[in-house]
C-alpha cells in the first residue's frame, strides 16, 4: 500500500468539508475520487499533501509524489521554455526531456508565454510538468477540466500508460465517462464523506434497478418515481420487483442524490 488514510476529518471554521473517511491506495492503481463539488475532494488531496492541517485522523503517504493542483495558474510572464527550466532547478526528480516530450506531444510551442496559453493550453502545459516528475504517486485534481473532448483522450491516455509503468495515480474528476475509462478504484464521496468506495468493476456489478409499486419499500436509493412506480437503485440481494441493468452515471447519480442514511444500506 502507497497511501493510507484513516478517519481524516477537516473542518473550515463551522463548515465540515471532510468527514472521517477512510481509503487505501495500492501501487500501480488509478483511484478516482468523485463527487459533486464541493463534496471534499479538493480538501482530502490538500490534508494528503499536508497543504491543509487535518483536525483528526491519520495518513500515511509511501512514496515520493507530484500534484497537478485544481486552480492551474504558473508564472504568466515566462515562456514555456523557461517554466521548464525553473522547474528543472527546483526539483530533483524533474525530467526535462520527458517535459518537452510531452508539451511537444501537446503541439505547444516552447517559446510561448504562459500568459498567451488558453485555459485548456495551460492545463496541458502543467500536466506535462508534473507527469515529467520521476515520482511514485502523482495526485491530479481534476486534470482534465476545461479541455477538448480530444484532448480530455490525450490527458486519460497518458494516465493509463503511467499506471502501466507501475505509477500510481489518485485523481478527482466530475466527467463519469472518462472516470469509467480509467479507473480501478472509485471512491464517490458527498457532504465530506465517502459513500460508496470499490473497485469499479465491483460496483457496476453489485448494484441493479429495480421498478416497484409506489407502497413497496426497497432499501436502496430512491431514483426515479413515476405516477405509479418507484425506480430504486439497490444492491443486488436487495433488489425486488422487475429487476433492471444500471450504469455507472446512474449508480453515481442515486448515491450523490440520496442521503445514505436514509437510503439504509
Ligand atoms: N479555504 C476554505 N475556506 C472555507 N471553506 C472552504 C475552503 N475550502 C473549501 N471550503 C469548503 O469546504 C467544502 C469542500 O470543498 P472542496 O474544495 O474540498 O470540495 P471539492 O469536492 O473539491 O469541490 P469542487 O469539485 O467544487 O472543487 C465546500 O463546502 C467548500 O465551500
Amino acid at each position: 500500500m502507497i497511501l493510507q488514510v484513516k478517519e481524516l476529518s477537516k473542518s473550515y471554521g463551522k463548515k465540515l468539508a471532510v468527514n472521517k473517511i477512510s481509503f487505501s491506495v495500492e501501487e500501480g492503481q488509478i483511484f478516482a475520487l468523485l463527487g459533486p463539488n464541493g463534496a471534499g475532494k479538493t480538501t482530502t488531496l490538500k490534508c494528503i499533501l499536508g497543504l491543509r492541517k487535518e483536525d483528526s485522523g491519520k495518513i500515511y503517504l509511501g512514496g515520493t509524489y507530484a500534484y497537478l493542483p485544481e486552480k492551474k495558474e504558473l508564472y504568466k510572464y515566462l515562456t514555456v521554455e523557461k517554466m521548464i527550466e525553473i522547474t528543472q532547478n527546483i526539483s530533483k526528480m524533474f525530467r526535462k526531456e520527458k517535459a518537452v516530450e510531452l508539451i511537444n506531444d501537446f503541439k505547444i510551442s516552447l517559446k510561448e508565454k504562459i500568459a498567451n496559453l488558453s485555459h485548456g493550453m495551460l492545463t496541458q502545459v502543467y500536466i506535462s510538468l508534473v507527469f515529467a516528475e520521476d515520482v511514485d504517486i502523482y495526485f491530479l485534481d481534476e486534470p482534465t477540466w476545461g479541455l477538448d473532448p480530444l484532448m480530455r483522450s490525450k490527458v486519460i491516455e497518458l494516465v493509463r500508460k503511467m499506471s502501466l509503468e507501475g505509477k500510481t495515480i489518485v485523481y478527482t474528476s466530475h466527467i463519469l465517462p472518462e472516470v469509467e475509462k480509467v479507473a480501478d478504484v472509485v471512491a464517490i464521496m458527498n457532504h465530506g464523506k465517502i459513500l460508496e468506495l470499490d473497485f469499479l468493476d465491483n460496483l457496476k456489478e453489485k448494484y441493479v434497478a429495480c421498478v416497484v409499486g409506489k407502497n413497496e419499500n426497497v432499501e436502496g436509493y430512491l431514483f426515479k418515481e413515476t405516477e405509479k412506480e418507484n425506480v430504486y437503485i439497490t444492491l443486488k440481494e436487495k433488489a425486488i420487483g422487475k429487476i433492471e441493468p444500471v450504469t455507472f452515471e446512474n449508480i453515481f447519480e442515486a448515491i450523490v442524490r440520496t442521503d445514505k442514511r436514509t437510503a439504509n444500506l
